[in-house]
């Protein structure tokens, strides 16, 4: 199964969250926006869709920044997890989807109860933003 999502980043380098709701798999785990990428999509495709439906904002696909992966078993199925950075989009962000919307420091991720597939995104968002 292939998932796409993003890291929304603010100018003040905070990430961008949402609670999954209940009655979907892991609910009320916090995770990054996103969802599969449907037969004939691009990946990128996809994650604009995505953001749209989820979030109600706009994206470039060439605002999606390719950051890290993760590939791990999940349920019956295999999961292969895009993560992308976004730091520009039209709109403000609003939880279509979700039942809450925050946005955190990366190391305050680790506070938060995450998908296991997560866990490995948040030093690598560690390190991408304190580059600045
Ligand atoms: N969007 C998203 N999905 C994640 C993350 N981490 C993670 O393990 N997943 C898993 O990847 C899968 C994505 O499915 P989804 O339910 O969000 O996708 P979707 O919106 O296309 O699903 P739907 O068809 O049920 O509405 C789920 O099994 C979800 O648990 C994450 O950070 N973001």
């Amino acid at each position: 199964m292939l998932v796409v999502a993003a890291a929304l980043v603010d100018r003040a380098g905070r990430v961008l969250v949402q609670r999954r709701p209940p009655g979907k798999a892991l609910a009320g785990l916090w995770e990054f926006p996103g969802g599969k990428v449907e037969p004939g999509e691009t990946p990128e495709a996809a994650l604009v869709r995505e953001l749209e439906e989820e979030l109600g904002v706009v994206v470039a696909p060439t605002a999606l920044t390719p950051l890290t992966f993760a590939s791990e078993p999940l349920a019956d199925r295999h999961l292969l997890l895009l993560l992308y950075l976004c730091r520009v989009w039209a709109g403000e962000p609003q939880a279509l989807d979700a039942t809450a919307l925050a946005w955190h420091a990366p190391a305050a991720l680790r506070g938060l109860e995450m998908p296991p597939a997560d866990l490995p995104f948040i030093p690598a968002l560690e390190t991408a933003l304190a580059r600045g």
